[in-house]
């Protein structure tokens, strides 16, 4: 059958031969599995995607993948009115009977079901890509669209994971109801949540809705800002009466970050609590989050990362112990309340449930923080436009008088009314806003993309869009690598093309409202009461690398400064 043996299982590319014949991959081992194999599967590809095609095919096919088919071919000379145009090129799959046409087509389009090509860099036996991906998303992403575009998948263990990269391609994905963020296999690995609970869809759905109605509703958001404001003042009295006022106190920003945010949102959610009891289990569970998130098999957290474990039981064992604290925030009393009622509830999942909004609030923010200082103190322009605002909008406080209330001012209202700072923090979240914004399907579908190529995507699958492709695109952002803080000077982020630093959809992040104002709160509570230094000229630092893809990475160093408290 195969006389054109010099065309056989060779290296050669599709498109480096314009005319008949055929290239075969033919394995005999394989071959023989299927001995009644005429029946053909034709599948066309335009010849820009015809080479990538053909090399995943191969891949597959040698790996014993491609179930049912015998051998294949591919040309780029083959005539077909089929084909959409003459510009494409076909693979020919050999399966099954040629009168049996439903088995050709099960398994025919079952095997070529992407349209879209398959990533081969990085990619071993077993595990995929897991290593290029876990070690440094950001890097391994951009090297993919700069190899085949912005569409392509890659294989992490056997789960597929399909890329969309060009924002025109995002709407499909966020509003196909079969595609959704994998909200219980965060639940169970990354928090210890039981499965069970996570299954009760009654009060799964009643728990989301608190966060609509506690987190985003104008009389909640008032409420939680002023109330965080008050917070951060009192950690900076705290601060003031330990060191002193006119001392200056060698530090550093990310630990001044910490410090501000982590006290303060801890006791805005969750009352007269003491978070400082779970700052060191916090720590060091926020430094391996990246694994827990990464929804890696249960084998791998048992056996490396145990003291991660047992800080996240330690977390989740005392929000077991303090369902309820005074002046705890209305989500938190409701969400408390709801789990407790509920019968598929196991011991744990109050503590856990309540650990994940814990880390939510805070394992964000502190990096968020971090870079908005670390941009915002080191821009004279900035400092000076948002300094005049802040001085009309926001009230200073007292350190001394106990009865000062000016804390009661800082509403969302005014807080929106210094449009610097605004666009200050959005500058920020575009630069360092990292995440993955990630939808499994849950029910095989399909996505319609902007061009109209239809993406079959199966159960189990993962759509990704990586905003920060887009974020640093200069199309979308003009000279994305410069922090300009009033590049977003009169825009709303809600509107903007390729912005979307808190996700979208139903799941859109329900704390970002509350999360910037957290950020401007601490920005300008240090601006009116702080003077600082940076110690360190040399300012070059990144990002944590396997931290991104979770929202706001931190920085892969610290940067020392010292302060002083204002008179
Ligand atoms: C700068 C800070 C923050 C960033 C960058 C951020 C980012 C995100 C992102 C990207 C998602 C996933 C959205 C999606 O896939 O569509 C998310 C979800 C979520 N965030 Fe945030 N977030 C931040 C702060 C907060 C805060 C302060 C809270 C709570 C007080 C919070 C609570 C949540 C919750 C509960 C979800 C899950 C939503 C759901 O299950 O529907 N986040 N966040």
């Amino acid at each position: 059958m195969l006389s054109t043996e010099y065309y056989v299982n060779c290296n050669l590319k599709p498109t480096e031969i314009t005319i008949y014949p055929w290239l075969y991959e033919h394995e005999p081992e394989i071959a023989k599995k299927y001995p009644e194999t005429d029946g053909k599967w034709m599948q066309f590809y335009h010849k820009s995607q015809l080479n990538v095609m053909w090399d995943l095919a191969k891949t597959k096919y040698r790996a014993g993948q491609l179930e049912e088919i015998a051998f294949m071919k591919v040309s780029t000379g083959y005539y077909k009115p089929c084909a959409s145009s003459s510009d494409d090129g076909v693979i020919l799959l050999y399966c099954g009977p040629s009168h049996d046409e439903e088995n050709i087509m099960k398994y025919g389009a079952s095997n070529t079901s992407l349209p879209i090509p398959f990533v081969k860099n990085g990619c071993l036996p077993i595990i995929g890509h897991l290593i290029p991906f876990l070690k440094d998303k950001s890097k391994f992403i951009f090297e993919c669209q700069r190899s085949y575009g912005s569409r392509f998948f890659i294989e992490l263990f056997s789960q597929r994971m399909i890329f969309l990269l060009d924002p025109n391609d995002w709407s499909p994905v966020i509003r196909n109801p079969n595609l959704s963020l994998p909200v219980k296999d965060f639940g169970t690995k990354t928090f210890g949540i039981s499965r069970g609970f996570l299954d009760d869809e009654p009060i799964m759905n009643e728990i989301h809705r608190y966060f609509k109605l506690y987190l985003q509703s104008t009389e909640s958001l008032d409420f939680l800002t002023a109330r965080f404001s008050k917070c951060v003042r009192d950690v900076m009295i705290q601060d003031r009466a330990r060191i002193g006022c006119h001392v200056w106190h060698p530090y550093s920003l990310l630990e001044l970050s910490h410090r501000m945010i982590f006290e303060a949102s801890g006791r805005t959610l969750f009352g007269d609590i003491n978070p400082l009891l779970l700052e060191k289990e916090f720590l060091l569970f926020d430094k391996k989050f990246h694994y827990f998130a990464s929804l890696l098999p249960d084998f791998i957290y048992s056996l490396f990362l145990r003291r991660e474990m047992d800080a996240r039981s330690n977390m989740t064992a005392y929000f077991n112990a303090h369902p309820h604290s005074d002046n705890e925030s209305e989500l938190v009393y409701h969400r408390a309340k709801r789990i407790l009622e509920a019968e598929s509830r196991q011991p744990n999942d109050l503590g856990a449930s309540q650990t994940s909004i814990f880390w939510a609030s805070v394992g964000n923010t502190i990096p968020a923080t971090f870079w908005s200082l670390f941009y915002i103190l080191r821009d004279p322009h900035a400092l000076q436009k948002i300094n005049e605002e802040i001085c009309t909008h926001l009230p200073p406080f007292s350190f001394s008088d106990p009865n000062d209330k000016s804390f009661e001012f800082w509403t969302s209202g005014n807080i929106a009314k210094c449009v610097y700072l605004e666009s200050a923090i959005n500058e920020v979240l575009r630069i360092k806003g990292t995440p993955m914004v990630s939808r499994k399907c849950y029910q095989d579908t399909q996505i319609s993309l902007a061009d109209g190529t239809m993406i079959p995507v199966r159960e189990n699958d993962m759509v990704s869009l990586f905003p920060e492709v887009m974020h640093s695109d200069p199309n979308y952002f003009p000279e994305p690598e410069i922090y300009k803080f009033d590049r977003f000077l009169g825009k709303t982020t809600d509107t903007i093309k390729g912005f979307l630093t808190f996700g979208s959809g139903k799941t859109i992040c329900p704390g970002r409202h509350f999360a910037k104002n957290e950020i401007k709160i601490c920005t300008a509570l240090i601006l009116q009461n702080i003077d600082y230094e940076f110690l360190e000229t040399n300012m070059n630092i990144s990002c944590v690398k396997n931290r991104v893809g979770f929202g706001i990475a931190p920085p892969d160093c610290d940067i020392p400064i010292r302060y002083r408290y204002k008179e």
